[in-house]
């Protein structure tokens, strides 16, 4: 007698933090699995990570790089969830040996922008007055408002978006205005808190992966890579693999205060290249390597080739020193006893 034929898994779980972001982004990956699988069935399974409970110390202090997606690849190499659905640039650029990322659906806006306290007049970053503070916990947001905005004070402010804003507005509270990306705020339906958008042109480039969704899920997982590369886009996953190369390159993970801006390029000869500005600030915003260079990209092997150029010119136009300036800085501070 024939052995009956192995069961076709149709249930899926997909894993995620507890945010309301989370929550909305892993909504949008759910919807656009089932439209794609209307045989299959996703359920989602959410879960607080050590970065959604630990809102005391700067984000930039922690040592563990994995805060929001350690525990959440826990649960999907023991079989409790089969892909975790997280913020692209919140994923460390190494992942466990297992795991790996399935392609990229379409991306949200990119870029950061200004939210400014309710009821002030500012309409751009320009406008504030010196000695306005800023609230931002993002040494990257940090380091470039120091160079181009020296007269403005930086405040850390923490919390999911919500809690941000609600710190922003508070009567008593400290900030003129804060920094997020244009992509929370858009798909938690809060687009008209969006003051101003802030990119090159103001000197304002955003972090490696942001506005982009990371699908996680186990290696050998062939049904699951077969039914995200339905779903995936390409532009947006070349533009995000050399985005994340380029950072994979220089180390400094997420604490490196590397500004990204990234746009496809019609060329003369009708191909598509991939423009890559790219820019490593000091701190204190007093030094700052910067380039800008269009890759042929058209696989995800050139676009990881891309990533490495981009980083070796960053090198060659000093972000090197300024990125052991920071590792020295962040080491002399762990040898601190507590
Ligand atoms: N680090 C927190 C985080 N992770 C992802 C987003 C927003 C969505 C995105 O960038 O994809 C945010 C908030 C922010 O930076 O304003």
């Amino acid at each position: 007698m024939a052995s009956p034929a192995p069961a076709v898994k149709t249930s899926f779980t997909i894993g995620t933090r507890k945010s309301k972001l989370a929550l909305e982004q892993t909504q949008l990956v759910s919807e656009a699995l089932q439209k794609t699988n209307p045989g299959c069935e996703f359920k989602i399974f959410s879960k607080e990570t050590a970065g959604d409970l630990n809102t005391k110390i700067a984000l930039r202090d922690f040592t563990s790089k994995n805060l929001w997606t350690e525990e959440l690849e826990e649960l999907m190499m023991d079989g409790q969830v089969d892909l975790i659905v997280h913020s692209l640039k919140d994923v460390p650029t190494v992942l466990p040996d297992s795991c790996t990322l399935g392609p990229m659906m379409p991306r949200e806006d990119s870029r950061d922008v200004l939210v400014v306290k309710q009821g002030l007049p500012y309409k751009s970053l320009a406008e504030i007055p010196a000695g306005s503070i800023v609230g931002t916990s993002s040494i990257r947001r940090t380091a470039q408002l120091a160079r181009k905005y020296p007269h403005l004070k930086i405040l850390d402010v923490r919390g999911n978006i919500g809690t941000r804003l609600a710190k922003l507005d508070a009567e008593d509270s400290p900030y003129t205005c804060i920094i997020l990306a244009a992509a929370g705020l858009l798909r938690l339906d809060l687009g008209d808190r969006i003051t101003q958008y802030l990119d090159s042109s103001c000197g304002m480039l955003y972090a490696v992966g942001q506005g982009a969704l990371g699908i996680e899920i186990q290696k050998d997982n062939v049904v699951l890579q077969e039914m995200l590369n339905k779903i995936g886009h390409q532009e947006t996953t070349f533009a995000c693999l050399a985005e994340r190369n380029l950072l994979r390159t220089l180390e400094g993970g997420c604490s490196a205060p590397l500004g990204v801006e990234t746009e496809w390029v019609q060329t003369a000869e009708g191909a598509k290249k991939l423009r890559m500005r790219s820019v490593v600030v000091s701190v204190d915003g007093q030094q700052c390597a910067e380039v800008e260079i269009d890759g042929d990209v058209d696989s995800a092997q050139s676009a990881e080739a891309f990533g490495v150029t981009v980083a070796r010119a960053l090198i060659e136009h000093g972000a090197g020193s300024i990125l052991e300036e920071i590792q020295r800085q962040k080491a002399a501070k762990e040898s601190v006893p507590k």
